[in-house]
């Protein structure tokens, strides 16, 4: 990762100690047939995979991988996800890791139920590519590390790193005049319709616009569509990564 960041801090508790020394992770033996997903409840990438299972109502436990602790570079969590991140979800023994994969996964498996977020035609799926590869490239890049430069570092009790977040702020803005010129044209980033690629922009999205809010106030349609995503009750339960929300989810089951 440049400038000295890991991935290791897109969420932390403040006040907790850093270990370097990888922590035994307990994988529950349970006899429920039950989604899981690994990660923790403020981490943008499981909030993210978190986000999709809440859309389409299915059940879910979250199990807690404390990265602090370094649990996901322990060797039982490597057997699983190479590379030692959260989320991770385990759907009866398929395993899945990448939280914009998990959510593919879940929207397709599911497709039945909730809003689509996946598109039916193949001119659909093409625009929907298109969206995919925006969030990715335009957006991601930048937003993620103007969080693990301030927030993210933060929650290590380490000063942020100020200028690294004012460059990729301004790096932002021209990729957000391309947004803008989408969202006067259409609701969505892929159409007219919501798709999961308006759902994957929230965690960093919602950091940015507490952090920077005039990169919104200043682009209307930009700020109208993410006005709109952000309200919906899936993100709203979500958002704040309080664990309650994940145990009444699991309670349900
Ligand atoms: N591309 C991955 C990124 C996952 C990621 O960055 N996870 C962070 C927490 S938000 C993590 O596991 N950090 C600990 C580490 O990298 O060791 C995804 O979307 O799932």
């Amino acid at each position: 990762m440049e400038h000295g960041y890991t991935q290791a801090l897109c969420e932390a508790p403040v006040d907790a100690s850093y270990s370097l020394q990888p922590s035994p992770i307990h994988f529950p033996s349970s006899n429920r047939m039950h989604i899981k997903l690994y990660g923790r409840p403020l981490s943008t990438a499981t909030r993210r995979a978190a986000l999709v299972l809440v859309e389409k109502g299915v059940p879910f436990e979250l199990v807690s991988v404390d990265t602090l602790k370094k649990e996901q570079k322990a060797p039982a969590y490597l057997e699983r996800h190479p590379f030692g991140q959260i989320p991770l979800l385990d759907d009866n023994g398929f395993l899945l890791y990448e939280s914009r994969a998990i959510g593919r996964y879940i929207a397709e498996k599911y497709a039945n139920q909730g809003a689509p977020l996946l598109p039916g035609t193949l001119k659909g799926r093409a625009l929907f590519e298109q969206a995919a590869s925006i969030e990715l490239t335009n957006f991601d890049l930048y937003a993620s590390q103007a969080y693990w430069a301030t927030d993210g570092i933060k929650r290590h009790g380490k000063e942020p790193n100020m200028i690294l977040f004012h460059e990729m702020i301004d790096k932002l803005g021209p990729k957000l005049d391309g947004y803008e010129t989408i969202l006067s044209k259409q609701r969505y980033i892929s159409g007219d319709d919501v798709s999961l690629i308006d759902l994957f922009h929230l965690p960093f999205g919602s950091f940015l616009k507490s952090q920077s809010p005039g990169l919104f106030q200043s682009r209307p349609h930009l700020a109208r569509w993410f006005d709109e995503v952000s309200a919906r009750p899936s993100w709203q339960l979500v958002k704040d990564g309080t664990q309650p929300t994940f145990l009444l989810l699991s309670d349900t089951q």
